[in-house]
Protein backbone atom coordinates (compact mmCIF):
# COMPACT_ATOMS: atom_id res chain seq x y z
CA UNK A 1 0.00 0.00 0.00
CA UNK A 2 1.43 3.09 -1.21
CA UNK A 3 0.83 6.34 1.05
CA UNK A 4 -0.84 9.01 1.11
CA UNK A 5 1.74 11.39 -0.05
CA UNK A 6 3.23 9.51 -2.98
CA UNK A 7 1.54 9.74 -6.63
CA UNK A 8 -1.75 8.55 -7.09
CA UNK A 9 -1.76 4.18 -7.64
CA UNK A 10 -3.90 1.86 -8.49
CA UNK A 11 -5.80 -0.17 -5.78
CA UNK A 12 -8.87 -1.86 -7.86
CA UNK A 13 -7.42 -2.96 -11.00
CA UNK A 14 -10.18 -5.27 -13.55
CA UNK A 15 -8.76 -6.55 -16.53
CA UNK A 16 -11.65 -8.26 -18.39
CA UNK A 17 -13.12 -10.03 -15.36
CA UNK A 18 -16.09 -12.18 -15.65
CA UNK A 19 -18.02 -14.49 -12.77
CA UNK A 20 -20.49 -16.66 -13.89
CA UNK A 21 -22.19 -18.77 -10.87
CA UNK A 22 -22.74 -22.24 -10.82
CA UNK A 23 -25.78 -23.11 -13.00
CA UNK A 24 -24.65 -20.09 -15.64
CA UNK A 25 -26.64 -17.38 -14.07
CA UNK A 26 -23.62 -14.30 -15.15
CA UNK A 27 -23.07 -12.14 -12.47
CA UNK A 28 -19.88 -10.05 -14.45
CA UNK A 29 -18.92 -10.03 -17.66
CA UNK A 30 -15.90 -8.70 -19.04
CA UNK A 31 -15.54 -6.04 -16.61
CA UNK A 32 -12.58 -3.65 -16.89
CA UNK A 33 -11.63 -0.78 -14.40
CA UNK A 34 -8.71 1.12 -12.21
CA UNK A 35 -9.47 2.62 -9.16
CA UNK A 36 -6.97 4.45 -7.62
CA UNK A 37 -6.21 4.88 -3.89
CA UNK A 38 -8.01 7.35 -1.89
CA UNK A 39 -10.63 7.98 -4.61
CA UNK A 40 -14.16 7.56 -3.52
CA UNK A 41 -16.48 6.00 -6.17
CA UNK A 42 -20.45 5.28 -6.28
CA UNK A 43 -21.56 1.61 -8.18
CA UNK A 44 -24.78 1.56 -9.61
CA UNK A 45 -27.42 -0.06 -12.29
CA UNK A 46 -30.32 -1.94 -11.79
CA UNK A 47 -31.51 -4.77 -9.77
CA UNK A 48 -29.45 -7.80 -11.22
CA UNK A 49 -26.84 -5.47 -12.71
CA UNK A 50 -23.48 -7.15 -10.88
CA UNK A 51 -22.74 -4.79 -8.15
CA UNK A 52 -22.91 -7.23 -5.38
CA UNK A 53 -21.02 -9.38 -7.25
CA UNK A 54 -18.22 -6.81 -8.14
CA UNK A 55 -17.80 -6.10 -4.48
CA UNK A 56 -17.69 -9.72 -3.73
CA UNK A 57 -14.93 -10.20 -6.25
CA UNK A 58 -13.18 -7.57 -4.40
CA UNK A 59 -13.53 -8.62 -1.08
CA UNK A 60 -12.53 -11.96 -1.88
CA UNK A 61 -16.13 -13.37 -0.94
CA UNK A 62 -16.26 -14.81 -4.72
CA UNK A 63 -13.57 -15.64 -7.12
CA UNK A 64 -13.50 -14.37 -11.05
CA UNK A 65 -14.41 -16.81 -13.36
CA UNK A 66 -12.09 -15.10 -16.20
CA UNK A 67 -9.53 -12.61 -16.51
CA UNK A 68 -6.97 -10.98 -13.70
CA UNK A 69 -7.87 -9.05 -10.53
CA UNK A 70 -5.82 -7.08 -8.72
CA UNK A 71 -6.68 -5.39 -5.14
CA UNK A 72 -3.76 -3.63 -3.15
CA UNK A 73 -1.04 -4.83 -5.17
CA UNK A 74 -2.37 -8.73 -4.64
CA UNK A 75 -3.60 -10.91 -7.35
CA UNK A 76 -6.51 -12.60 -6.57
CA UNK A 77 -6.90 -14.57 -9.25
CA UNK A 78 -3.85 -16.28 -7.78
CA UNK A 79 -3.81 -15.70 -4.06
CA UNK A 80 -3.81 -19.04 -1.79
CA UNK A 81 -6.51 -19.96 0.17
CA UNK A 82 -4.49 -19.57 3.48
CA UNK A 83 -3.48 -16.12 2.15
CA UNK A 84 -7.89 -15.07 2.15
CA UNK A 85 -7.96 -13.49 5.72
CA UNK A 86 -4.90 -11.21 5.17
CA UNK A 87 -6.21 -9.63 2.12
CA UNK A 88 -9.76 -9.60 4.27
CA UNK A 89 -8.10 -7.66 6.78
CA UNK A 90 -7.52 -4.87 3.93
CA UNK A 91 -10.90 -4.22 2.90
CA UNK A 92 -13.67 -3.40 5.50
CA UNK A 93 -17.16 -4.17 4.34
CA UNK A 94 -20.48 -2.48 4.74
CA UNK A 95 -23.68 -4.35 4.16
CA UNK A 96 -27.76 -3.08 4.03
CA UNK A 97 -28.88 -5.25 6.47
CA UNK A 98 -25.86 -4.21 8.78
CA UNK A 99 -25.00 -7.82 9.98
CA UNK A 100 -24.34 -7.35 13.75
CA UNK A 101 -24.65 -10.09 16.17
CA UNK A 102 -28.05 -8.91 18.26
CA UNK A 103 -26.14 -11.05 21.16
CA UNK A 104 -23.21 -9.32 21.70
CA UNK A 105 -22.68 -5.70 22.61
CA UNK A 106 -22.50 -2.61 20.56
CA UNK A 107 -18.55 -2.40 21.99
CA UNK A 108 -17.87 -6.67 21.12
CA UNK A 109 -19.50 -5.98 17.21
CA UNK A 110 -16.93 -3.51 16.44
CA UNK A 111 -14.20 -5.34 18.26
CA UNK A 112 -14.58 -8.66 16.08
CA UNK A 113 -12.24 -8.00 13.56
CA UNK A 114 -9.68 -7.03 15.67
CA UNK A 115 -10.35 -9.87 17.76
CA UNK A 116 -10.17 -12.31 14.98
CA UNK A 117 -6.85 -10.55 13.74
CA UNK A 118 -5.59 -11.62 17.44
CA UNK A 119 -5.03 -7.65 18.65
CA UNK A 120 -4.64 -7.42 22.22
CA UNK A 121 -7.20 -6.63 24.60
CA UNK A 122 -5.95 -3.46 26.03
CA UNK A 123 -5.56 -2.07 21.94
CA UNK A 124 -9.17 -3.38 21.06
CA UNK A 125 -10.46 -1.45 24.07
CA UNK A 126 -8.77 1.84 22.56
CA UNK A 127 -9.55 1.14 18.74
CA UNK A 128 -12.91 0.36 19.51
CA UNK A 129 -13.55 3.43 21.46
CA UNK A 130 -11.77 5.39 18.69
CA UNK A 131 -14.35 4.17 15.36
CA UNK A 132 -17.47 4.29 17.85
CA UNK A 133 -16.38 7.95 18.84
CA UNK A 134 -15.95 8.45 15.30
CA UNK A 135 -19.65 7.41 14.12
CA UNK A 136 -20.73 9.30 17.50
CA UNK A 137 -21.98 6.54 19.33
CA UNK A 138 -19.29 5.82 22.06
CA UNK A 139 -22.16 6.13 24.66
CA UNK A 140 -23.67 3.46 23.22
CA UNK A 141 -21.17 0.67 23.72
CA UNK A 142 -22.77 -1.48 26.19
CA UNK A 143 -26.01 -1.76 24.66
CA UNK A 144 -27.50 -4.26 22.25
CA UNK A 145 -27.63 -3.37 19.02
CA UNK A 146 -31.49 -4.43 18.90
CA UNK A 147 -32.02 -1.57 21.05
CA UNK A 148 -30.55 0.78 18.28
CA UNK A 149 -32.76 2.94 15.58
CA UNK A 150 -31.69 1.58 12.22
CA UNK A 151 -29.40 4.44 11.22
CA UNK A 152 -27.56 3.66 14.57
CA UNK A 153 -26.85 0.17 13.60
CA UNK A 154 -25.76 1.34 10.42
CA UNK A 155 -23.12 3.80 12.16
CA UNK A 156 -21.91 0.55 13.96
CA UNK A 157 -21.66 -1.42 11.20
CA UNK A 158 -19.46 1.51 9.76
CA UNK A 159 -17.08 1.43 12.52
CA UNK A 160 -16.93 -2.89 12.46
CA UNK A 161 -15.88 -2.07 9.13
CA UNK A 162 -12.87 0.91 9.72
CA UNK A 163 -11.55 -0.23 13.06
CA UNK A 164 -8.52 -2.19 11.44
CA UNK A 165 -8.47 0.99 9.33
CA UNK A 166 -8.46 -0.97 6.14
CA UNK A 167 -7.69 1.25 3.31
CA UNK A 168 -10.33 0.13 1.28
CA UNK A 169 -13.77 0.19 2.46
CA UNK A 170 -16.88 -1.26 0.39
CA UNK A 171 -20.47 -0.89 1.11
CA UNK A 172 -23.25 -2.86 -0.54
CA UNK A 173 -26.79 -0.42 -0.62
CA UNK A 174 -25.50 1.04 2.89
CA UNK A 175 -28.56 3.33 3.02
CA UNK A 176 -31.04 1.13 1.24
CA UNK A 177 -32.96 1.28 4.73
CA UNK A 178 -32.10 4.15 6.28
CA UNK A 179 -34.59 7.58 5.41
CA UNK A 180 -32.92 10.90 3.09
CA UNK A 181 -31.61 12.66 6.62
CA UNK A 182 -30.22 9.13 7.95
CA UNK A 183 -28.18 8.59 4.51
CA UNK A 184 -26.72 11.83 4.65
CA UNK A 185 -25.21 11.35 7.99
CA UNK A 186 -23.92 7.82 6.73
CA UNK A 187 -22.37 10.00 3.13
CA UNK A 188 -21.02 12.63 5.27
CA UNK A 189 -19.24 9.61 7.69
CA UNK A 190 -18.37 8.31 4.26
CA UNK A 191 -16.69 11.87 2.86
CA UNK A 192 -14.88 11.67 6.22
CA UNK A 193 -13.20 8.56 5.84
CA UNK A 194 -12.11 9.19 2.30
CA UNK A 195 -10.98 12.64 3.66
CA UNK A 196 -8.28 10.76 5.75
CA UNK A 197 -7.14 8.76 2.47
CA UNK A 198 -9.54 5.66 2.91
CA UNK A 199 -10.90 4.61 -0.71
CA UNK A 200 -14.25 3.71 -0.76
CA UNK A 201 -16.67 2.01 -2.80
CA UNK A 202 -20.13 1.83 -2.48
CA UNK A 203 -23.49 0.65 -4.16
CA UNK A 204 -26.22 2.50 -4.20
CA UNK A 205 -29.79 2.22 -6.25
CA UNK A 206 -30.17 5.53 -5.26
CA UNK A 207 -29.33 8.37 -8.39
CA UNK A 208 -30.08 11.45 -6.41
CA UNK A 209 -28.05 10.68 -3.30
CA UNK A 210 -25.41 10.01 -5.98
CA UNK A 211 -25.64 13.14 -7.81
CA UNK A 212 -25.31 15.14 -4.81
CA UNK A 213 -22.03 13.37 -3.75
CA UNK A 214 -20.79 14.62 -6.99
CA UNK A 215 -18.08 11.60 -7.64
CA UNK A 216 -17.34 9.00 -10.26
CA UNK A 217 -19.52 7.17 -10.66
CA UNK A 218 -19.42 3.22 -12.43
CA UNK A 219 -22.63 1.75 -13.92
CA UNK A 220 -23.45 -1.84 -14.58
CA UNK A 221 -25.93 -2.96 -16.82
CA UNK A 222 -26.30 -6.83 -17.34
CA UNK A 223 -22.83 -7.69 -15.58
CA UNK A 224 -21.40 -4.95 -18.16
CA UNK A 225 -19.98 -1.99 -17.46
CA UNK A 226 -22.04 0.64 -19.49
CA UNK A 227 -20.85 3.77 -17.30
CA UNK A 228 -17.81 5.75 -16.02
CA UNK A 229 -18.63 9.56 -15.42
CA UNK A 230 -15.80 11.06 -13.41
CA UNK A 231 -18.55 14.48 -12.81
CA UNK A 232 -16.37 15.91 -9.84
CA UNK A 233 -19.30 18.89 -10.93
CA UNK A 234 -21.87 16.97 -13.31
CA UNK A 235 -25.25 15.04 -12.97
CA UNK A 236 -25.64 11.32 -13.51
CA UNK A 237 -29.42 10.42 -15.07
N1 LIG B 1 -24.85 -16.95 -5.61
C1 LIG B 1 -25.41 -16.79 -6.82
N2 LIG B 1 -25.77 -17.86 -7.55
C2 LIG B 1 -26.32 -17.73 -8.78
N3 LIG B 1 -26.54 -16.53 -9.37
C3 LIG B 1 -26.21 -15.42 -8.67
C4 LIG B 1 -25.63 -15.49 -7.37
N4 LIG B 1 -25.41 -14.22 -6.93
C5 LIG B 1 -25.82 -13.40 -7.93
N5 LIG B 1 -26.30 -14.12 -8.96
C6 LIG B 1 -26.81 -13.57 -10.23
O1 LIG B 1 -25.85 -12.68 -10.77
C7 LIG B 1 -26.47 -11.52 -11.31
C8 LIG B 1 -25.92 -10.27 -10.62
O2 LIG B 1 -26.34 -10.28 -9.26
P1 LIG B 1 -25.85 -9.19 -8.19
O3 LIG B 1 -26.40 -9.61 -6.86
O4 LIG B 1 -24.40 -9.01 -8.32
O5 LIG B 1 -26.62 -7.89 -8.72
P2 LIG B 1 -26.87 -6.49 -7.99
O6 LIG B 1 -26.65 -5.44 -9.03
O7 LIG B 1 -26.09 -6.41 -6.74
O8 LIG B 1 -28.43 -6.58 -7.66
P3 LIG B 1 -29.24 -5.94 -6.40
O9 LIG B 1 -29.25 -4.46 -6.64
O10 LIG B 1 -30.61 -6.55 -6.57
O11 LIG B 1 -28.55 -6.36 -5.16
C9 LIG B 1 -27.97 -11.72 -11.13
O12 LIG B 1 -28.49 -12.26 -12.32
C10 LIG B 1 -28.06 -12.74 -10.01
O13 LIG B 1 -29.23 -13.51 -10.12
Amino acid sequence: MKTKYETTSTLIHFDNVSKRYPGGHTGLSNVSLRIEAEEMVFLTGHSGAGKSTLLKLIGLLERPSNGQLHVNDRNLTRLKSRQIPYHRRDVGMIFQDHRLLHDRTVFDNVALPLVVAGVGHKEIGRRVRAALDKVGLLYKERNAPVTLSGGEQQRVGLARAVVSKPPLVLADEPTGNLDPELSEEIMALFGQFNQVGVTLLIASHDIDLINRMQKRVLTLSKGQLVGDTRTECGNVS
